[in-house]
């Protein structure tokens, strides 16, 4: 049986995904944090991919090294990230009231762009079965040498090998992974200084991409939208949904290889 684990700490997330009638268990990953690399420097696409490996990444990482399987089982997991981009700049969640308010000033009256990257990783049951072997033992050693860079907060660039036991298992042809985004254009109604205020003065902004919610109170400033809806939200259920089809797909090629 494959098992599903959803590499995110966002309820919208949770919810998404249960729609689609799949049962899994979540594990979210704190790795964005533990990473000094500035994903900033990388145009939205390219970044909400490669945060999206890297949460997925991460939990496909202690999975393989740490979890205890039931009879075998395969796993898929899932991680995403999610971004607001407008005239260049990329708005995450806001730190703070002011920078609320910055975010929704600069998206009011016009037109923006909503990221979500999400990354999924199938691992097959033979790899778990193996960790206890010479194999497992290598990639287990790799990963304690990274844990303690990161300790130590070492160099930039060996802090960011986050992920590289995955690497070089997919260079190995062990394991599925697939990386892919979706945008949707979002149009906002002019809003006044008073609703601005308003706005920000509930609880929503804090932890949303963009300082907003489609979903919730701001749905009152949404004027029209131009792509998936579920993708604003933290989820592109449909492509989604379509690419863990192409995963499984690909496992016939891939178990011939193990
Ligand atoms: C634009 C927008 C974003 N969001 C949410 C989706 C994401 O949860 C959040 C963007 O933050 P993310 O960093 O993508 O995700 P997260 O911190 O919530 O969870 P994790 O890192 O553990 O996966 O913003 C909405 O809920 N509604 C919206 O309209």
């Amino acid at each position: 049986m494959t098992k599903y684990i959803l590499a995110s700490a966002s309820p919208r997330r949770v919810e998404i995904l249960g729609h689609l009638g799949f049962e899994f268990t979540v594990e979210p990953s704190d790795a964005e944090d533990k990473l000094k690399k500035d994903f900033n420097k990388l145009p939205p696409k390219e970044k909400v991919e490669e945060l999206s490996f890297i949460k997925a990444a991460d939990v496909a990482e202690s999975l393989i090294l740490t979890k205890e399987t039931e009879e075998g089982d395969a796993y898929i997991v899932i991680g995403a990230d999610t971004v607001v981009a407008v005239d260049g700049e990329i708005l995450e969640k806001p730190r703070d009231r002011a920078d609320a308010g910055r975010m929704i000033e600069l998206i009011q009256g016009r037109s923006h762009d909503v990221y979500t990257g999400v990354t999924l990783i199938y691992i097959p049951k033979n790899i778990l079965e193996n960790r206890g072997v010479k194999e497992g033992n290598k990639y287990l050693e790799l990963f304690k040498i990274l844990e303690n860079q990161m300790n130590e907060g070492e160099k930039e660039e060996e802090t960011s090998e986050l992920g590289s036991i995955i690497k070089s298992l997919l260079n190995e042809n062990k394991l599925i992974v697939r990386t892919f985004s979706e945008k949707t254009e979002v149009s906002v109604y002019p809003m006044n200084e008073a609703e601005v205020e308003g706005y920000i003065s509930t609880l929503e902004p804090y932890d949303k991409a963009g300082g907003y919610a489609i979903q919730g109170r701001f749905s009152a400033y949404i004027e029209k939208i131009n792509g998936d809806y579920s993708n604003v939200v933290g989820l592109p259920a449909g492509r989604l949904y379509h690419e863990i089809k192409e995963v499984y797909r690909c496992t016939t090629s891939l178990l011939k290889t193990i």
